[in-house]
């Protein structure tokens, strides 16, 4: 994989579609839209043309062609998009045509957004966003990752940058000083007070990281309880489709079943999970196991009590747990949330509709509250963790005493250092291939 070899695919979505857009980029993008086209065109002015085998001169579609010379471009090279009928044979015989043209070969996936890294068009934060709005499915996600892919992060880590090395200027001056073995008193003063309130700043950002994360990867709400309390039939219910296996035999449900829901333009996992009870069989025990470890990472917990059975309590876990009253049809009274030791508490009835509603609409609330407001600027454990370097070396900076300026410049080459790692300008070749393979083939 060389940078002078010109790649092509597929961008736009599985045909057969209207429209399918095909894309040619790096050197040799110009001489295969000639090849095809019968001429290159203004560059960056869209033009209707016929579209030739260049072998055979049979005419293969008629379509819309337009060439981004380098560097302005998506990838930063030479880029040709053909706009074409979206039947399946189109399409492949367009393929097949670009793959006989000297130096040029099918792209891998993500290999167009690679190149537009390589070559300083993106950031790796950018990078990172833009795989997130291909992947978005709801409204929150979207706001958030059109926000990271624009360079969100990178604009706010340039800025961090320019003053960690206005700070760096500050060390040094004290550093001189201490060569001439007299170091006035307070010369690292104003540098660690600036990196002190860089820290904060920086911290400020990390604190929205958890919402980050939450929005790109969904709430995840988990459905717990004894068995046969209603866990899987609420699943169903919520998923609006038979998703999990209902039946009146306790331990009926062993592994942890996932549905994605879109509550309010939140995306929300919902988890059905084992009847948490003692004494059965392995594979059950493996199941309730599984439940267990499913609510300790979840984000709310809703604990299902029956009608009429004797009340269990939920095991301790971080997330906060919502009582829920199931088959409210065999209880006698009002359906409906109400609020007694201050705990959340909701009735419901899969078989009368009672109440699913209101849950539904609490659920969504929570999920708008833990998710809403300006879309984070942190949105992945890789960004946070290289923040958290950061931190740490501002943190020791912070205390260094003014005798030792060798070590506080130190501290503030690591923060450096991990500032470039969060945008992809410094040690980033372990993560490259796993951000690029999330990416399908023509981005
Ligand atoms: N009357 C009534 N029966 C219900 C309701 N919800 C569930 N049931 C019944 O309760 C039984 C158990 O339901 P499930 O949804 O399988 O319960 P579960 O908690 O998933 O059970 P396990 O997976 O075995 O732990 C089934 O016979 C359901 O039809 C309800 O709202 N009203
Ligand atoms: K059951
Ligand atoms: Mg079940």
């Amino acid at each position: 994989m060389t940078r002078s070899d010109t790649i092509f695919a597929l961008s736009s979505g599985r045909p057969p579609a209207g429209i399918a857009v095909v894309r040619v980029a790096g050197p040799n993008a110009r001489s295969a839209l000639e090849a095809l086209a019968g001429s290159v065109g203004e560059p960056r002015r869209v033009r209707l043309v016929s579209l030739r085998d260049p072998n055979s001169g049979e005419a293969l579609d008629r379509g819309l062609t337009v060439l981004f010379p380098a560097p302005a471009s998506a990838t930063g090279d030479d880029v040709a998009e053909f706009h074409l009928h979206g039947g399946r044979a189109v399409v492949a015989d367009v393929l097949a045509a670009l793959g006989r043209l000297d130096g040029l070969r099918l792209a891998e996936p993500g290999e167009f957004t690679r190149r537009a890294f390589a070559n300083g068009v993106l950031d790796l934060a950018a990078v990172e966003g833009l795989a997130d709005l291909i992947a978005a499915d709801t409204t929150a996600q979207r706001r958030q990752a059109l926000r990271q892919a624009e360079g969100a992060l990178g604009g706010v880590v340039a800025g961090w940058r320019e003053r960690l090395i206005g700070i760096a200027a500050l060390a040094e001056a004290a550093i001189d000083f201490a060569d001439a073995d007299d170091v006035p008193d307070g010369l690292i003063g104003p540098a660690r007070a600036a990196a002190a309130a860089l820290l904060g700043d920086i911290e400020a950002v990390l604190a929205g990281a958890r919402r980050g994360e939450r929005v790109r990867g969904g709430l995840t709400v988990v459905i717990a309880g004894p068995p046969n309390a209603g866990k899987s039939s609420l699943l169903n219910a919520l998923a609006r489709r038979e998703v999990a296996i209902v039946s009146a035999t306790p331990g009926t449900t062993r592994d942890a079943i996932e549905v994605h829901l879109d509550l309010d333009g939140v995306a929300v996992t919902v988890i059905d999970t084992a009847g948490l009870r003692d004494g059965v069989d392995p594979v059950e025990a493996e199941g309730i196991k599984r439940a267990l470890a499913r609510m300790a990472l979840a984000d709310l917990v809703l604990w299902l009590e029956p009608a009429g059975a004797a009340a269990a309590e939920p095991p301790a876990v971080a997330a906060p747990v919502w009582r829920v009253g199931t088959k409210h049809d065999l209880d006698t009274g009002e359906a409906g949330a109400e609020r007694d030791d201050g705990a959340e508490r909701h009735r419901i009835s899969v078989v009368s509709g009672a109440g699913l509603n209101r849950l539904v609409a609490e659920l969504a609330r929570v999920a708008v509250d833990l998710v809403g407001g300006e879309p984070a600027l942190v949105t992945r454990a890789r960004q946070a963790a290289a923040l958290r370097a950061v931190a740490a070396a501002l943190g020791e900076a912070v205390q260094r005493s003014d005798s030792a300026p060798e070590l506080f410049a130190e501290d503030l080459r690591r923060a450096a250092r991990g500032l470039g790692q969060v945008v992809g300008a410094v040690d980033v070749e372990d993560v490259l291939d796993a951000v690029f393979r999330q990416f399908c083939i023509g981005k």
